[in-house]
């Protein structure tokens, strides 16, 4: 099963080696600010989801955003050892 950790792994790899058609790719492309927005649609998506839908449907939200912060992070350059530093 994937992990925070090793979806983490994966898409810094497809950030280093950029393959066709890799929608990860094409976020850190687009930016920063792009990507921040992603984040800000997501979550407001998890809260959505929360408090009208399901647990299945906020399970996968939640997981949406998890991948956005993450793609984020790699925007940034940020590691996950930095952001674990402040758990
Ligand atoms: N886990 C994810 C993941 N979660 C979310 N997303 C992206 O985020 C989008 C969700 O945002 P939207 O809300 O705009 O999409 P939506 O179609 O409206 O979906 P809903 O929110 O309505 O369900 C998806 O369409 C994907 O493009 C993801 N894209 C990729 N991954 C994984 O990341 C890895 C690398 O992917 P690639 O870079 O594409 O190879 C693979 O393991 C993928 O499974």
């Amino acid at each position: 099963m994937k992990t925070f950790d090793t979806l983490f792994a994966e898409l810094a790899e497809k950030a280093r080696t950029r393959p066709e058609g890799s929608g990860t790719v094409a976020e850190l492309d687009r930016g920063v600010h792009f990507i921040g927005k992603k984040v800000v649609e997501e979550a407001a998506e998890v809260w959505m989801a929360a408090e009208h839908e399901g647990d299945e449907r906020t399970a996968e939200e939640i997981s949406q955003l998890l991948y956005h912060l993450q793609v984020l992070m790699l925007a940034r350059g940020l590691s996950l050892e930095d952001v674990y530093a402040h758990l």
